[in-house]
């Protein structure tokens, strides 16, 4: 039955290609694409034609759109180990490793762009001759430009995936919806621990408008993916930002920071906008609740730049007697005063992704607790007893007894590699 649809599928795909307006009454289809999951018919107009207009751009082969569901994200998960994306750690409970291409291992500020019609509406101007260190303008033709020299065909015999996800619990008044477009299935299975993303996202949408997030991986201009299981496009690599249209768009590179399209460049960079013009917050803040023994319980936020201890923080066991301590985000706060002037805050992400090394029983117990169940590791070692291995770990873990691999994937020998086991900035 399935291989029916499918052959079925390729014919209305050549006649779709043929007529003036390619969605005429193909309900399976948008632009030629075939919807190989997912339902268009609950689909808004607004979000159908973010679909189109990027399916025409992108010629996915598929589309697939993301409903949330755990059978979902089994499948998912089942493809990307099928491809080499991942694997699994059987010394734990539906947990996994990727190995990404080693040159696509971090976020890359010099290629986060913001864009707006004048350069000081987005970065402060620093004095000529003098490098400003504080963000990136591109101007609108700019962007343009850099969008038209990368997303043409960039999805060409890949499913294009569509993930309608919230910042915030769909139902609270202060959440906000965005809807990625990805040609990564490993942005999908993260998209689903980072976010609450699905079907009854698009429930609560209705015919509003969204973030529009467009990411793909990308692939180098000489059409030569070095790492199949990782493809990426890092030479040309860009992030950007238009605040005034509420578009995220990301090209070529998979790492999560620049992937995950609701985390810094939402819930973060676009969310200060919206932030700015609904009068309130969004930080680049931990949230962490403290009850002293009297029961008296106070939140604090605060700002670190990356990788410089937010979720270690935000995860803190006390060791003062009496206190307690409650993680309520670990990287982003939006804040905003309620009608007594107190303020509040939430974390609008719905899951963790801090960095590996330097994590252990002692530095966090509570993360260490949590990564057992349930985990998309990166770039960290595994051990031949099927777990994980990282800078940090040599109290707990003996690796005089196993044999470990490192992030590259090559045999590594505590006190003989020249070379960590973990990347720096492994999650
Ligand atoms: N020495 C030391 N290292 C820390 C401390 N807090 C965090 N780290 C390490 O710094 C790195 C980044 O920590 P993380 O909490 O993920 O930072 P985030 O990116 O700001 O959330 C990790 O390797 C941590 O183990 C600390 O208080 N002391
Ligand atoms: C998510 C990231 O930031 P942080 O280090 O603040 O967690 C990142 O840099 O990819």
């Amino acid at each position: 039955m399935c291989i029916l649809i499918c052959r079925y599928a390729g014919e209305v795909n050549k006649i779709a290609k043929g007529l003036a307006h390619p969605n005429v009454g193909l309900f399976t289809h948008i632009r030629g694409a075939c919807v190989v999951s997912g339902n268009l018919q609950t689909l808004s107009p607004k979000v159908r034609k973010f679909i189109e207009d990027n399916v025409a751009i992108c010629q996915p082969d598929e589309i697939h759109i993301c409903d949330g569901s755990e059978k979902e994200n089994k499948q998912l998960l089942c493809l990307l180990q099928k491809k080499g994306t991942i694997m699994p750690l059987t010394k734990y409970e539906n947990c996994w490793l990727a190995r990404t291409n080693p040159a696509d291992t971090a976020r890359v500020e010099s290629k986060t762009l913001i864009c707006t019609e004048h350069e000081r509406d987005a970065v402060p101007i620093p004095k000529p001759g003098i490098k400003g260190t504080l963000g990136h303008w591109i101007s609108p033709a700019g962007m343009d430009k850099a969008m038209q020299e990368r997303f043409g065909n960039c999805m060409k015999g890949s499913t294009m995936y569509v993930i309608p996800f919230s910042m915030g619990p769909i139902q609270s008044p202060l959440a906000k919806i965005g809807i990625q477009i990805t040609d990564s299935a490993y942005v999908v299975c993260s998209m689903r621990i980072m976010t609450r993303m699905g079907q009854a996202v698009l429930e609560k949408l209705g015919n509003n408008d969204f973030v529009k997030c467009l990411h793909a991986v990308g692939r180098p201009k000489n059409g030569k993916v070095e790492y199949p299981h990782w493809p990426c496009d890092p030479e040309r690599t860009i992030i950007l930002h238009k605040p005034l249209t509420q578009e995220i768009v990301s090209y070529g590179s998979g790492y999560g920071g620049n992937s995950l399209l609701g985390k810094k460049c939402f819930a973060l960079r676009i969310g200060s906008t919206i932030a700015r013009s609904e009068g309130w917050l969004a930080e680049h803040m931990l949230i962490l609740g403290i009850t002293n023994p009297q029961g008296k319980k106070r939140y604090i936020a605060g700002a670190f730049p990356s990788q410089c201890g937010k979720t270690n923080l935000a995860m803190l066991t006390p060791t003062i007697p009496g206190y307690k301590a409650e993680c309520v985000g670990d990287d982003i706060a939006w804040m905003r005063f309620d009608k007594n002037g107190v303020l509040r805050a939430i974390n609008p992400e719905n899951g963790f992704f801090g960095v590996a090394p330097g994590t252990n029983h002692t530095s966090n117990p509570i993360a260490m607790k949590t990564i057992h169940k349930n985990t998309i590791f990166t770039n960290v070692a595994s051990t031949s007893d099927g777990g994980v291995y990282w800078e940090g770990l040599e109290h707990e873990i003996d690796t005089s007894k196993l044999e470990v691999t490192d992030w590259k994937g090559n045999k590594w020998v505590r006190g003989e590699s020249k070379t960590t086991a973990a990347h720096p900035n492994s999650r």
